[in-house]
């Protein structure tokens, strides 16, 4: 098929004349309406250092594609920062972000109708919601990712965003120095790049290389690192040839290959972030996908990498040891792996790891073979039970035992639980309940970042149980479950829990459970009134309106 097949019906034939006509102005040539059109969707903002890098990879990348016989057609795609929008009402647009890049993503690649489209993307968002748009179109596209900020330092430690976070509660709890306090503030982030542990950005761009929709080694490369450069011009090429031979997303995006890149989320520790966005990528790719597929392929797979946040390393050492094709090749080896499904490149994920080492190297610690691997089994847990009828999701990396039973200390906002965090009214033993912050109650799941620190920075992450219909960052850990569904909002359970309640959390019987009898329960529910919405208008109301529940990815599309 020509590689023009779509880009035709807007620059082929006597009636398009006046279409053409437009394309001149761009500085196209009578040729050039035979090369295909290749969409270079541009996450690149000043507000954040996610993003602040991605304008060089875009002019590699579109230089790339030009030398390689393509038409570059430039559009922009937003990103809010979840780092400086945590603990704030605007954290709320973060999820809703993700449906706002897929919507940008499918509206220019299909109202224009370009051949393909190379998606550039950083904070956290900006790559489930480019691979939704990119699904949504099914015209061939790679995605490329802006890279990880390299790690900061104080007193010869190494930090990151988190550390910022966690230092918040270690101040309050007056176990930090001021010194130390403005020390980690200032040098949290010395550079572009997302931000720098296995958190939610890290995590989703490497579970791109294991889905086959962006290059080997791409994710874990350092924003300001030369190699991202020139794999972004590398990622440009390979797009060409891909529309050339035709490789469309959905022959890559299957169930195998979503298996595939869960299983790598499990093995690096990744974000529970990645619960929700797999669910949202298979609902886009047309695959059924449930929680309980991700705790069948949790069973099976090991935590094989030691990183932040419970571990000890940052992206860039994962990088050093052999980044994700080696995580890859443990798994395949080990039979964890579907080595036959295709990838961008047009060669199989086992041919791209045919050159990789079958062993992890002995000089690094941070990538462990299947023998000695972190935990067993996989840290990402599907809990049940009449707290989390439809499911919730819980960390259990870090913890010596990720069982809790206690007295439910209940708040229906984020803010009132860190104010009593940091003014030590919660006590070691307690379940905190952070609700009405699902879907449509947030609305739009906010990452309660900000109270899953403090805990740990006042050293109460393996005391204190967390439940809460919101999500997660991808730097929290400690006794934390997420994604309680049914919602507050739409009357689930965690709607009735009252103060004093008690709660357990038991990750070993993939347990949530309210110990209260069933009579109460009733009368309760017969008494609980749906609150009024937060919002009325604008893209939050919108957002609570379509948002399906968080065990169906909060999807809107
Ligand atoms: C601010 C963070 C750590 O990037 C967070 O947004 C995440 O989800 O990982
Ligand atoms: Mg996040």
């Amino acid at each position: 098929m020509p590689f023009n097949e779509r880009s035709k019906h807007i620059t082929q034939g006597i009636a398009r004349s006046p279409n053409r006509a437009m394309y001149y102005a761009l500085g196209y040539e009578k040729a050039d309406f035979d090369k295909p059109m290749i969409g270079v969707a541009n996450a690149h903002s000043t507000i954040t250092p996610c993003n602040a890098g991605l304008q060089p990879l875009a002019d590699a990348a579109i230089a790339a594609i030009k030398a390689a016989g393509g038409n570059p057609q430039v559009f922009g795609t937003p990103t809010i920062s979840d780092g400086m929008s945590m603990g704030t009402e605007g954290m709320k647009y973060s999820l809703v972000s993700r449906e706002v890049i897929a919507d940008c993503v499918e509206t220019c690649v299909q109202g224009q109708w370009m051949d393909g489209v190379l998606v550039l993307g950083g904070c956290d968002k900006n790559m489930p919601g480019g691979m939704i748009g990119i699904l949504r179109a099914n015209a061939p596209a790679i995605y490329v990712y802006g890279g990880t900020i390299k790690p900061g330092t104080w007193k010869g430690q190494d930090l990151s965003i988190v550390s910022a976070f966690e230092a918040v509660g270690a101040f309050m709890a007056g176990t930090m120095s001021e010194e130390d306090f403005e020390g980690i503030e200032r040098n949290a982030c010395p550079c572009n790049g997302s931000c720098g542990g296995m958190y939610t950005a890290n995590t989703m761009s490497s579970s791109f290389e294991a889905l086959g929709m962006a290059l080997m080694y791409s994710s874990t490369m350092a924003s300001p690192d030369r190699e991202k450069l020139e794999s972004a011009a590398e990622s440009g090429r390979v797009l060409v040839e891909a529309v050339k031979k035709n490789i469309k997303p959905l022959d890559i995006v299957t169930r195998k290959s979503i298996e595939n890149a869960v299983a790598l989320i499990m093995a690096i520790g990744g974000s529970t972030n990645a619960v929700l966005h797999y669910l949202a990528i298979a609902h886009a790719a047309g695959v059924d996908w449930t929680l309980d597929d991700f705790e069948r392929v949790r069973r099976k797979v090991p935590v094989l990498c030691d990183l932040k946040p419970s571990g000890k390393y940052m992206a860039v050492d994962l990088h050093r040891a052999g980044g994700i094709p080696q995580v890859l090749k443990i798994l395949l080896n080990a039979g964890l792996l579907h080595g036959d499904c295709l990838t961008v490149t047009g060669r199989t994920l086992a041919e791209e790891l045919a050159d990789v080492p079958d062993k992890p190297r002995a000089d690094q610690q941070v990538i462990r073979s299947i023998d000695k691997a972190l935990y067993r089994e996989g840290h990402l847990a599907i809990l049940k039970g009449n707290l989390a009828e439809d499911g919730a999701v819980a960390k259990i990396t870090g913890l010596k035992s990720p069982a809790i039973t206690g007295p439910a200390r209940v708040f229906d906002d984020e803010q009132s639980a860190m104010e009593a965090i940091l003014a030590d009214r919660i006590r070691p033993g307690d379940v905190v309940v952070l609700r009405y912050l699902g879907p449509k109650g947030g609305p739009g799941m906010p990452e309660m970042l900000a109270p899953t620190s403090a805990l740990v920075g006042r050293g109460l992450g393996e005391s204190i149980g967390l439940i809460t219909d919101g999500r997660f960052s991808g730097g929290t850990w400690g006794m934390v479950v997420g994604h309680v569904a049914p919602e507050a909002y739409v009357g689930g359970t965690i709607a009735l829990v009252e103060e004093g309640d008690t709660i357990t959390i038991d990750a070993h019987r993939l347990l949530l459970q309210l110990e209260v009898d069933e009579a109460e329960m009733s009368r309760r529910r017969a008494s609980w009134k749906q609150p009024a919405p937060r919002y009325r208008h604008g893209v939050l109301a919108k957002f609570a309106a379509l948002a399906r529940p968080a065990n169906e990815g909060a999807v809107t599309g």
